[in-house]
This record gives structure tokens, C-alpha cells and sequence, in this order.
């Protein structure tokens, strides 16, 4: 029957139009996917969704929204939801579609015109909370309105995927298209979900590396971003190499803690990304200082666990070295609750948005969402005459 000859079907389908694929965050009906809707006499309804590949992870998802979507149509009694696979044409078709037309390989984020912000978070050395600062800065600019992704390329100690509770979670692919785990709103790609084995050791050097992340840029469909937020492995390697060539745009944030030592190995790491010619937005201090409070009275004092003044000298030295200001953004307290928020998959600046290091975190997002952005740093594109 038509939707002329049954009007219920036409509702039933502006319902499903309200449903959107939940890895490319647009509706099912604009990708092909509802292959087909019949209703009977009795008000029941089915509907046949088509998935982009079998055994597709985000399958029940879909059937519970398909379902509530459907089932809130006047007249509807019952919804059954069929589940298909797309064969290679309608494949090929939704990967036309995403491509807007584009020819393949190519990275959205290198394109003239191209709006998103690319931010490497970038360190010296490991361990001093980059992952920490990636997330928790792509969360709390997600959760003021801004489209996000996060790719995490940290080939030595991948943790974006922890911190954000999605555990073995595998993209899925489309052919060659790779769709992004969606979390929290935000778009979630990590190098570790290349991987067949959770354990299994990379040692990627050089030109496998180089592909890894030209696969992680350009086979992705990330759609339109605010921001691309990547955490980079530490040290002044050969991945924030290939990103400078890659996306000559891009820009960086160094974390660092307050030890002298380590803020000169954080200087290292933002020369190199200026030697790329990307800009240095500024330093993060991560683990600044403790919060104490004494058992005795109950008055509270700070602690430098790890000595102080690291994070602006960093920023003196890169201001110095570079030629335009680098400033200190943010000093992120040492906090257990932090900690814990990346143990168990909740960023502390939506689980505990009042602590200090949320607060501490949530106003270099607010910095990073507000600013407009300078040219001192960046490749022009114009040559010299
Ligand atoms: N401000 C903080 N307060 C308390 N714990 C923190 C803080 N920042 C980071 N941590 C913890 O320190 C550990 C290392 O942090 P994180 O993984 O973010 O560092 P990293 O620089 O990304 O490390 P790697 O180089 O291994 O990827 C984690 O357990 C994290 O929860």
C-alpha cells in the first residue's frame, strides 16, 4: 500500500526520519537504510532496516530506537523490526553520499575551506596526563554544544578508549570507510581498535605508522567537526611529524607537570611541533599541586608533589623560542577523583563537574570553544619572494 493510500505510512516514515544511524549521526531514511515499511489492517507495523554490514555492533540500538520511533505513531499497535545487510551497490551508494561527492583518501581536515579546529595534545614524556587532558577537554567541548571527535594516536599507551568506558569496542567498517564509536556525543577512533588483540604490542615505526594515521584521518568518517582533538604518543616522535606534514593546520597543546625537568623535555616536544610549522596554543600544567587537608584541624593547604613553576616556564621557554606568546592555560590539580573519572569511563568534568581539576579543565575548554585564532605559528601557503 502507498503512503497516498495509507497516510499512516507516511507518518511512520517521518517517525523513522527522526532516528539517526548512531555511528554517522544522521537519519536512517536519508542513508538508505529503511529498505521497506508495510502496515496492516490491525495497526501492525513492520519495517526492514538495512545495516551497512553484518553483524553491525550498534544492531540493537537500532532496533530499540526503530521501535520507540515507530511505536509513537497514532494508529500503530505493534512494530516488528526486520534487519538486512546492504548489498555492495546501496554500500557503494551511502559512501558516495558520506564523501559528499569527494574522491577517496583525501583528509576533510587538510581541505582549504575546511573549518574544523585539529588540537594535538602533545608531551614530552609519558605519563604526565595528556590522555587525561585530551578527553576530559573533548568531553567538557562536547558537552557545551561543540560536534567532537577524538583520535587517539598514542601507539604506546592508548587509554582514550578506557577512559571513556568503551572497553574492546571495534569501529565499524564500511568497505574501507571506518565509522568512528560513538560516545558521550563525541567521535571516538583509537589506535588501539586497530588492533586484532587488546594486548598486542605496536611497534610501528616510520612509514606503517605514517599509513596507520593517514587511515585514521582520511578513511574515518567523521563528518562535520568542531574539533578534532588528537592525543599523541609522547616525545617528539615520528607520529606528530607525520601530523604537521598531514595537517599543516593543525595546532597543539603541550602538557606538562611542574618539574623543571620535565617542562624542559615539554619545550622539546612544542619546538618540534613549531619546527611543523603548527602553533603552540599554550601549556597545560597537569598535576600541579595536592590538596591536602589536615586531620588535625580540618584547614586545608597545597602540596607541590611535584615541585612547581614547570608549566610557565615551559610557556616562557616556547614564547621565548617561537616568537609569539605561548601562554600558561590551565594548572590541573592532583585529584584522586580524577584518577578515578579515567578508571571507570567518567570524565570528571561531567561525572564531578565541581572539583577543582573539572573546574580547572572545563575553563581551558571554554578558553579553547572562545578564541578566535591567531596566524602567528601557522603556514600561509604563500612562498617567500
Ligand atoms: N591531575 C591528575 N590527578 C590525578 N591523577 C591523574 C591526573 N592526571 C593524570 N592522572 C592519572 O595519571 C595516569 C597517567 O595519566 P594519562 O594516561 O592521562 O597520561 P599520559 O601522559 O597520557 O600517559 P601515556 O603517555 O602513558 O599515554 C592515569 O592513571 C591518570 O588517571
Amino acid at each position: 500500500m502507498s503512503d497516498a493510500e495509507n497516510p499512516l505510512l507516511g507518518k511512520i516514515r517521518a517517525a523513522l526520519h527522526t532516528v539517526d544511524d548512531p555511528e554517522i549521526h544522521r537519519p536512517i531514511t536519508e542513508l538508505g537504510m529503511v529498505d521497506e515499511v508495510t502496515l496492516d489492517d490491525a495497526g501492525h507495523a513492520m519495517v526492514r532496516i538495512l545495516l551497512t554490514v553484518s553483524g553491525c555492533p550498534m544492531r540493537n540500538t537500532l532496533n530499540t530506537e526503530v521501535t520507540k520511533a515507530v511505536m509513537g505513531v497514532e494508529g500503530v499497535s505493534s512494530v516488528e523490526v526486520q534487519m538486512g545487510v546492504m548489498d555492495d551497490e546501496q554500500r557503494a551508494a551511502l559512501k558516495q553520499l558520506l564523501r559528499g561527492g569527494e574522491p577517496e583518501r583525501q583528509i576533510q581536515f587538510a581541505q582549504p575551506g575546511n573549518l574544523t579546529q585539529v588540537i594535538a595534545v602533545a608531551s614530552g614524556k609519558g605519563g604526565v596526563g595528556k590522555s587525561s587532558v585530551t578527553v576530559n577537554l573533548a568531553t567538557a567541548l562536547a558537552s557545551m554544544g561543540k560536534s567532537v571527535g577524538i583520535l587517539d594516536a598514542d601507539i604506546y599507551g592508548h587509554s582514550v578508549p578506557d577512559m571513556l568506558g568503551l572497553g574492546d569496542a571495534k569501529p565499524t567498517a564500511v568497505d574501507d570507510m571506518i565509522m568512528p564509536v560513538p560516545s558521550m556525543g563525541m567521535k571516538v577512533i583509537s589506535v588501539g581498535m586497530l588492533k586484532p588483540e587488546r594486548d598486542q604490542v605496536i611497534a610501528w615505526r616510520g612509514p606503517i605508522l605514517d599509513r596507520a594515521l593517514t587511515q585514521l584521518l582520511a578513511d574515518v568518517y567523521w563528518g562535520d567537526l568542531d574539533f578534532l582533538i588528537l592525543d599523541l604518543p609522547p616525545g617528539t616522535g615520528d607520529v606528530a611529524m607525520s601530523l604537521g606534514q598531514k595537517i599543516p593546520n593543525s595546532e597543539v597543546i603541550v602538557v606538562t607537570t611542574p618539574q623543571q625537568a620535565a617542562s624542559e623535555v615539554a619545550e622539546r616536544a612544542g619546538t618540534m611541533a613549531a619546527i611543523m610549522q603548527q602553533r603552540v596554543i599554550g601549556v597545560v600544567e597537569n598535576m600541579s599541586h595536592l590538596e591536602v587537608t589536615s586531620p588535625s584541624d580540618g584547614h586545608t593547604f597545597r602540596v607541590d608533589l611535584f615541585g612547581s613553576g614547570g608549566g610557565q616556564k615551559a610557556a616562557d621557554a616556547l614564547s621565548d623560542r617561537l616568537g609569539y606568546e605561548v601562554p600558561l592555560l590551565a594548572q590541573i590539580p592532583l585529584e584522586q577523583d580524577l584518577r578515578e573519572g579515567g578508571d571507570n569511563g567518567a570524565p570528571i568534568v561531567v561525572s564531578d563537574p565541581e572539583k577543582p581539576s573539572a573546574k580547572a579543565l572545563l575553563a581551558l575548554a571554554e578558553h579553547i570553544a572562545g578564541r578566535t585564532r591567531g596566524l602567528a605559528g601557522k603556514q600561509l601557503g604563500v612562498s617567500p619572494v
